[in-house]
């Protein structure tokens, strides 16, 4: 028997990518069609958009990919065995009901999640494996363990702020990453961030109160993702800072993430425990 006719070859799970014509899904898209590791069955987008009913490939100007882009989410994802997805929360929530009935793995990168959006994938996540994180990427995760290693550290003399700034398309603030740090410097604290957050600063706000964490959002041009938290106290400030100037870095731990999840049972992970930082 040749090669080509060995039928123990395991087979790459099948992945299906939704939000197919956006930033992150075009960048997944690329990275998957040269993986080893996944092969793409399936690019959704939204009912009424352009590229319904082109081939991927063509769509993205390239060569043809052999997956047409639909908006039949039923369909495409029954027969995929991981879902990567970086729509809108809404879309996230419609996604994760039906990656959980086909009982495949559902990797979620996107930000702007209110608590009824967490409630819907805590219930979907009972049935399959969901990982999500407002960042994929290895070097922000790293920097979530620094920022509350440092935060524990230091006492509440150092006030803790989190910059971020992003390219001018960017719908939701403070971003996704923002939060996990500034949710990481919390715990540092032995604190919930939603005690000690001040999302937005405008007018006489009075002066900062001890121990509170602020954010700022910087919107503009094409900027991929900048953060950093800022530790400052009378005489002396800390910044630790992460660059991201390519959205690979996002969707190379997206597609780790899918793979990563293929053996695991029905919960929810985030990129720590894809990544082995945890602890
Ligand atoms: N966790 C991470 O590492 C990262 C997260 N993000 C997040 O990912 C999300 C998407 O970011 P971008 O790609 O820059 O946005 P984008 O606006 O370029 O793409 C979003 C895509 O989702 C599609 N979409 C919207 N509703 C849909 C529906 N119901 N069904 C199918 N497709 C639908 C849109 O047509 C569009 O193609 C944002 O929430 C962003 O914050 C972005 C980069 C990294
Ligand atoms: O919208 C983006 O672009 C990004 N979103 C994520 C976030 O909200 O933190 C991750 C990254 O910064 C890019």
């Amino acid at each position: 028997m040749s090669d080509l006719q060995n039928t123990d070859q395991p087979q790459r799970p099948g992945v299906v990518v939704t939000g197919a014509s956006g930033r992150m899904g075009q960048m997944l898209i690329r990275l998957i069609l040269d993986s080893d590791h996944l092969r793409l069955v399936g690019a959704l987008d939204r009912a009424g958009h352009d590229w319904i009913g082109q081939d991927i490939g063509t769509a993205m100007g390239g060569a043809p990919a052999g997956v047409t882009v639909s908006d039949d989410a039923v369909t495409a994802i029954a027969q995929a065995q991981a879902v990567i997805d970086f729509t809108s929360p809404d879309a996230t929530v419609a996604f994760a009901e039906l990656t959980a009935q086909a009982r495949a793995v559902h990797v979620i990168g996107t930000t702007g999640l209110e608590q009824r959006h967490l409630d819907a994938l805590a219930a979907a996540a009972r049935h399959a494996p969901i990982i999500r994180a407002g960042n994929m990427s290895l070097g922000v995760n790293l920097l979530v363990g620094l920022t509350r290693k440092v935060a524990a550290a230091l006492g509440t003399d150092w006030d803790i702020e989190v910059v971020e700034s992003h390219h001018r398309h960017k719908v939701d603030a403070p971003s996704g990453t923002a939060l996990m740090l500034g949710e990481a410097a919390a715990q540092g604290r032995g604190a919930a961030l939603d005690d000690l957050r001040v999302p937005v600063r405008d007018g006489i706000t009075g002066a900062r109160a001890p121990g509170s964490i602020g954010f700022s959002a910087i919107r503009g041009g094409d900027v991929v993702g900048e953060h950093d938290v800022i530790f400052a106290a009378d005489g002396e400030r800390i910044v630790l800072r992460h660059l991201a100037t390519d959205r690979a870095i996002f969707a190379r731990g997206a597609i780790r993430a899918a793979v990563w999840g293929q053996d695991k049972g029905p919960g929810q992970y985030d990129m720590m425990d894809v990544l082995g930082l945890q602890g």
